[in-house]
This record gives structure tokens, C-alpha cells and sequence, in this order.
């Protein structure tokens, strides 16, 4: 709803109210076109001041109203209604102006910010566009191209950039709604005609066409697949181009287009499911709601390799003061430079200063005496990190968190290293681990919850999307992602090639595919896991034949590979060519189509056509198979967690919602029948098998994913 009230005699307020984030539900919708209505015919009424209840300006649409269908006023003859109107009315905006906020403050004749809010138009981050005239009225205030990168990137803007973008007309430290009440006043009975941004012309580049075709090649490219960037486009383009009236008629085409889109309700359910992941529980009953986090006033980072360091910046950049360690003089000045440098590049590109003086280098492990939390991020050895973490336990405060980065050991074996077992959890960030946003927050069964809340907590403050999950090897992510590189390697084995396979996942919608990717990071990294898990190297017994382990179809050839030096974009070489060691332009490589023919005529394998279509279901199915395990296991609380690992850590295209939200818009049936012809054909390869928790969903009748829990745990309660 809205409050109308009258201060300062002639001025009336309007103050949204619709808690936490004043979103424009049908009843505040009814609440603003009432309160503008009575403010325009008020005859005592000079203007008009709009506002958000608990600092607030407003958050948008109420994206919960929709799947339900639409009732109350319409949110463009409401806006339209305020730019029309004959009485100024100033924006006031406190927090946040997002969305259908920013739209509603487009419509505004004056608009005033306070300096810690954030505007802009994330509705492509929802699969739609601002079609409240965001599209239109917001290109004819700034210009195009500036509107254009708003719009299409949906990124929040400070009210400082604000203010020289134009969005707004001041910003102020102050009282917000005080200067925006005595700002009212002041320009009561001056001519509005020119506040009226919808009676403007939009400043475009000369070479309009030109430029449009270059921001919607740039779009195409971000994000593949994607329709709504596009459509964002074209709407800009419409502001371009059409008179105003034209252009919100374009706009409205486009939003219907887009608002019943499988893609808007994949968007969607990602915005929700990042929520429903920082509800977190444990098996054990412990929850986000019953566990206090501890405050963390300092903490260390033990390791200064590419990922400590990224850890060590992060903690920085969130204004926490760091003790950086690592075990020699020399390994710590190099580490020191590199980690100065990005904190210096990164303070640049946001205008501020580096927070220097926050971080402490080390070799002495005494100097982490005074630390709340240390975050272990040294070699990936389980004897070196049990080591690590004895030393920790000896040397920290004893009711200090002791975290580590491992991205698959097992937490629990390193808790038992320590005094306080209940202290360890695992803090596992992602490369560069200052810029990605995924947090697996990893809890052993010794883990308190006092420990995992504080992790949580940690992670938000640092900007994270943090997920709890369970303890196993890989956890979730990498869990997942072992049977999905497994297919990709065994289809090379079976006529296909690195080309094909990732053209298939990319026009899916993934950044890279699965070799470019392995390239990128590495063969070495997945060789050494193989070789801890016994799968190559001295670890696997005399006379195993190359393709078999552990009773199971095992393919060499990313072992051949790494023996042979290829270890991908650092050697110039992988699974494809590159022009140099550090080279980052794939090119299809002779010699490896050669390897892969010799290698399959050397073990009698027959090439066979692979299809696109066989790429997708085995690679995407095998991963999503491993997924219902996980849900199975209770590594993971629900599907939400494993799409927000998927959508925030392995580039998995969020208009596709997620691994799990895949099945169910595919159809589990349809993904149970192929998991059972794939694995008919492939009886060597168990994690083609249907898991139970797919058979049991599909025996339920294939219940929406919000349901699947429900499930779930009913096989909890039968184990
Ligand atoms: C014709 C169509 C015209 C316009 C279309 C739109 O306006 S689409 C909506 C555009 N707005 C957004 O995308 C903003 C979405 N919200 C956010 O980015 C953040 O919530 C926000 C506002 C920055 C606040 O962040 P904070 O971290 O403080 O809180 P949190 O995200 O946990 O949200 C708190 C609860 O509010 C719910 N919520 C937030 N925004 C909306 C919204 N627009 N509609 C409905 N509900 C919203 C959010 O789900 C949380 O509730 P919970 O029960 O915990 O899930």
C-alpha cells in the first residue's frame, strides 16, 4: 500500500509501504495512482514528494506477484499518470531504486538520491525488460549508449554515478526526504514541460546503426541463447528511432513476448533459489535461524598461490584486516607483489584507494595468534594440509575458526587433525577468487553450527553467494562435474572431437565448453586428483588394462595428454593449439585429430557419428543424474543449492535456471528414459544409471521442483 500524508503545508507525501523492499505490489500500485489522484485535484496541494518506508525507495515489481495473474492498476498508466500530471512530484530515494523503482522515479519530474543508494534496471537479470518505460525514458535522460549498457547488464549504479550519468539531480549525505520536501518547494509552479522525459529527444552516436549492431553482437556473445538482452536491444533501438508513443508500444510487445518465456521462469527461480540458499540447514536441525554467527575482526590466509591470494583480496576488499602467509621470504615477496597489484587495479577501476594498510605479510605462523578465522588454502595434499592444520590448532586462539579452501578433500580427516573439530568447515571459493561469487561452505559431521554460520556470514560480507553443503569428495560442484568431464572424454573415444563437444555445450549456453575450459585451468589439475584417487600413476595395479579402473570404463587420453606436456593454454598445447605457452585463441589442432585416430584404431575403437543432441543428454544428464545423488545423500539441502552452485561457480546458463531446473523443464521422464538407454549401451559406465531419487520423482508423477524436497525426504526417513 502507500501512506498519504501533508507536511510542511503544501506538500503531499507519498511513502511506499510494502516490506523489506516497498515492491510495487497491486496494492501499492492501488496506493500510488489513489495517493496521486488526491494530491493532484488537492487544490491546497503545490507538490508532491514519493518515498519508500525504512529507507527504501522501492525494490521493483513484486516479482512473487508474477506467476499469478495481474489484478490491481497497470504499472505504466500509474507512471504515466505522475509525468502527466500538472504538480511536481521529487523522487526521494533512500536504498535501492530498481527496476520498476527506477521507472517509477524516471516518471518523477525531479529526482533526489542519498549517497549509499543504488539504482538501475536489472530485469534482464530476470529475463525481461524494464517495459514500464525504462526502455524508453531512460535512453531519452542519458543517451543511448549509456542507457544501452544499463539496461543490458542490468548492473546497479552508486548514486555518485548516478548523479554523472544524469539519472538524478543530487545526491545528498543529509537527510534524504528532508531535502526532498524543501527541493519540492522550491520548484512548486515552475514549467514541467522539460521535466518530462518522455517529450525529450534521446542524444544518439552518429552512427547509430552501426552501434546498435555492435551492442547486439556484444549481448549475443555474453550471454548465448539469451532472449531477453536482445530484446533490450531492440526496445533501445525503438527509443532511438519512434516517437515515444511507438516506442512503449514496441516495449509492451516485446515484455509479452518475453514474460511467459521459459526463459523469464528460469531467471526467476534462479533470483528465488539465491535466496532460498541462505535459508541453510543442516541435517542435524541446525539452520540459518537458530545459529548465531561470530563476528570476525581479523582473519589469515595461509598459502599464497593463485587462490590464496584471490582469498587474501577479498578479505581486503571487505575491509577485513588479513595476516598473509606463506612458508619462505621468497615465495612471500612474489606473493606480496601479486597480491598488491590486483588490490591496486581493483581499487582503481572503482575510483578509491587500495586498503593497503589492512594486510599483513608473513612467514612466521605466530603471527596468526590473534586471528578469528584462518583460511587454509596451501598445495591440494591431504599429509600437507593434516600438517597445516595441526600446526593451526597449536598455534591459533583456541576458540578460532579454522577454514579450508580444499575443492575436494575430505574436511572431516583434517577437523580430526585439530583440538577443536568443531571449529573446521570448508571455505571453498572459486578461480579468481576475488571476482567469482560462488561459496561452498563445506560442513563435516563435527562441524558446529556456530562454525558454519560464521562461514556463511563471512561469505556475504565478502559479496558471496554462499551454499552449505554436505561433506563428500568434490562436494557438490566438483561432484557433479567428475561424470560430466568422464562423458565428454569417452565420446572423443567414440568419434567425436574437442570441437564438437564444445560447440554442443556452448550454443547450450555455457561461456566454454568443457575442453577450452580444461585447457584454461589446466590438464595437471584433474591428472593429480586421478592420480590421488588411484586412477593413474604408480597407484594402479601392474597389468590393469588402460580403459578399465576400479571395475568401471576409464578414459587415458587426458593422461596421455599431460604426459606428453599438453597441459592446456599454459604450454601453448591441450586439447587444442595455441600460439604461444599463455596463449588464449583455441585453434582445432591437427595433431590432435591424429592422436585421437591412432589412439582409437590402438584400442579398437570404432568412430561413430556423434550427434549434437547425444552430446547435450549424455554430458548434461550424467551431471544432473549425480545431482539427484547428491540430493539423495543430503550433501545438499534441496535443488535450489545445487542450481546456485551450477549457475554462480561452472557457468551454467542462468536463462536455463540451472542443472536440477533443467530436468524439470525437460521433463524427468524424458531425462529417466535417456539415462536408461545411455547406460543399456554403456552398461561399464554405473553413473549413467538412473539414480533412485530420479525413479522415485518420476514414480511421484513428476512433482515441480519446489516439491522435490518433500520427496526427499521421505527417502531420508526410510535410510
Ligand atoms: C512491467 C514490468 C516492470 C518492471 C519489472 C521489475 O521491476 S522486475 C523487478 C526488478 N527488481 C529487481 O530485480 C530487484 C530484485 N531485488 C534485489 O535485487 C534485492 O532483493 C535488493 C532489493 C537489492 C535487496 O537486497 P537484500 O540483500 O537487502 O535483500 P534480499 O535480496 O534478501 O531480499 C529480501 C526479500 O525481499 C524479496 N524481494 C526483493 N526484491 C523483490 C521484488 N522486486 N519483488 C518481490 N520480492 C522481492 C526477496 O525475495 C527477499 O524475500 P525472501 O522471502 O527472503 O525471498
Amino acid at each position: 500500500m502507500a501512506r498519504y500524508t501533508r507536511i510542511a503545508g503544501s506538500i503531499a507525501l507519498i511513502t511506499l509501504k510494502n516490506p523489506p523492499v516497498n515492491a510495487l505490489s497491486a496494492a501499492v500500485r492501488q496506493g500510488i495512482t489513489d495517493s496521486v489522484g488526491r494530491a493532484l485535484s488537492d487544490p491546497e496541494v503545490e507538490a508532491v514528494v514519493l518515498c519508500g518506508e525504512d529507507g527504501k525507495f522501492c525494490g521493483g515489481a513484486d516479482i512473487k506477484e508474477f506467476a499469478r495473474p495481474m489484478t490491481g492498476p497497470g504499472l505504466v498508466p500509474m507512471i504515466d499518470a505522475i509525468e502527466a500530471g500538472e504538480k511536481p512530484v521529487v523522487a526521494a530515494i533512500e536504498g535501492v531504486a530498481l527496476g520498476g523503482g527506477l521507472e517509477l522515479a524516471l516518471a518523477c519530474h525531479y529526482r533526489i538520491a542519498h549517497y549509499k543508494a543504488r539504482l538501475g534496471l536489472p530485469e534482464v537479470t530476470l529475463g525481461l525488460i524494464p517495459a514500464a518505460g525504462g526502455t524508453q525514458r531512460l535512453p531519452r535522460l542519458i543517451g543511448v549508449p549509456a542507457a544501452l549498457d544499463l539496461i543490458t547488464t542490468g548492473r546497479h549504479v552508486s548514486a555518485h554515478e548516478a548523479l554523472k550519468l544524469g539519472i538524478v539531480d543530487r545526491v545528498t549525505d543529509r537527510n534524504t526526504l528532508e531535502l526532498a520536501v524543501e527541493f519540492a518547494k522550491s520548484v512548486s509552479g515552475q514549467p514541467l514541460a522539460p521535466r518530462r522525459l518522455s517529450t525529450r529527444q534521446p542524444s544518439c552516436p552518429t552512427d547509430l546503426d552501426s552501434f546498435l549492431e555492435g551492442a547486439m553482437l556484444r549481448v549475443r556473445q555474453r550471454a548465448r541463447g539469451a532472449i531477453a538482452p536482445v530484446a533490450c536491444v531492440q526496445a533501445v533501438r525503438a527509443a532511438a528511432t519512434l516517437p515515444f508513443s511507438q516506442g512503449m508500444e514496441q516495449e509492451k510487445e516485446l515484455m509479452a513476448s518475453l514474460f511467459t518465456s521459459a526463459q523469464a521462469r528460469a531467471m526467476q527461480y534462479c533470483f528465488f533459489s539465491q535466496r532460498t540458499v541462505g535459508r541453510w540447514s543442516m541435517p542435524s536441525g541446525a539452520r540459518w535461524d537458530n545459529s548465531k554467527a561470530q563476528p570476525i575482526h581479523k582473519a589469515a590466509v595461509i598459502g599464497l598461490g593463485t587462490m590464496g591470494r584471490g582469498i587474501a583480496v577479498s578479505l581486503v576488499q571487505a575491509g577485513i584486516p588479513v595476516v598473509a602467509v606463506e612458508m619462505e621470504t621468497k615465495q612471500l615477496e612474489v606473493a606480496k607483489h601479486a597480491v598488491t597489484s590486483i588490490l591496486e587495479r581493483e581499487a582503481q577501476k572503482r575510483g578509491k584507494e587500495p586498503k593497503l594498510g589492512l594486510i599483513h605479510f608473513s612467514i612466521d605462523l605466530q603471527d596468526l595468534r590473534e586471528v578469528d578465522l584462518v583460511i587454509e588454502a596451501v598445495f591440494e595434499d591431504m599429509a600437507l594440509k593434516k600438517q597445516v592444520f595441526r600446526e593451526l590448532s597449536s598455534v591459533c586462539r583456541p576458540n578460532a575458526f579454522l577454514c579450508t579452501n580444499t575443492s575436494s578433500l575430505d574436511v572431516n580427516q583434517l577437523a580430526a587433525a585439530t583440538r577443536m573439530p568443531e571449529l573446521v568447515v570448508g571455505m571453498h571459493f572459486f578461480a579468481p577468487a576475488h571476482v567469482m561469487k560462488l561459496l561452498e561452505v563445506v560442513y563435516g559431521p563435527r562441524s558446529s553450527p556456530v562454525a558454519v554460520a560464521t562461514a556463511m556470514q563471512l561469505g556475504k560480507r565478502l559479496g558471496k553467494v554462499s551454499v552449505a553443503v554436505g561433506n563428500c569428495h568434490g562436494f557438490v560442484g566438483n561432484r557433479m562435474l567428475m561424470p560430466y568431464m568422464e562423458q565428454s572424454v569417452f565420446l572423443l573415444e567414440e568419434g567425436a572431437t574437442p570441437e564438437q563437444v564444445d560447440q554442443a555445450l556452448e550454443e547450450f549456453g555455457f561461456p566454454m565448453g568443457v575442453f577450452r575450459v580444461s585447457d584454461l585451468s589446466g590438464l595437471d589439475v584433474g591428472w593429480k586428483v586421478r592420480k590421488g584417487l588411484g586412477l593413474t600413476g604408480p597407484g594402479v595395479a601392474p597389468g590393469e588394462s588402460a580403459r578399465i579402473r576400479q571395475g568401471r570404463r576409464y578414459c587415458p587420453l587426458p593422461d596421455l595428454l599431460c604426459k606428453q606436456g599438453r597441459l592446456g593454454q599454459k604450454t601453448g598445447k591441450g586439447w587444442y593449439l595455441y600460439d604461444k605457452p599463455g596463449g588464449r585463441v583455441a585453434k582445432s589442432d591437427p595433431w590432435l585429430h591424429n592422436f585421437l585416430e591412432e589412439y582409437r584404431s590402438q584400442h579398437g575403437l570404432q568412430a561413430h557419428p556423434v550427434s549434437q543432441q547425444e552430446v547435450l543428454e549424455r554430458c548434461l544428464y550424467s551431471l544432473i543424474n549425480e545431482g539427484f545423488r547428491i540430493l539423495e545423500d543430503g550433501i545438499a539441502a534441496g535443488p535450489e543449492d545445487i542450481d546456485t552452485i551450477y549457475v554462480f561457480g561452472y557457468g551454467w546458463p542462468p536463462h536455463r535456471g540451472g542443472p536440477m531446473f533443467h530436468a524439470g523443464a525437460v521433463g524427468l521422464p524424458t531425462v529417466l528414459e535417456k539415462l536408461e538407454h545411455y547406460s543399456q549401451a554403456h552398461p561399464d559406465i554405473p553413473q549413467l544409471q538412473p539414480s533412485s531419487l530420479l525413479r522415485r520423482l518420476v514414480t511421484a508423477g513428476s512433482p515441480p521442483i519446489h516439491k522435490w524436497r518433500e520427496v526427499v525426504k521421505t527417502v531420508h526417513s526410510q535410510l
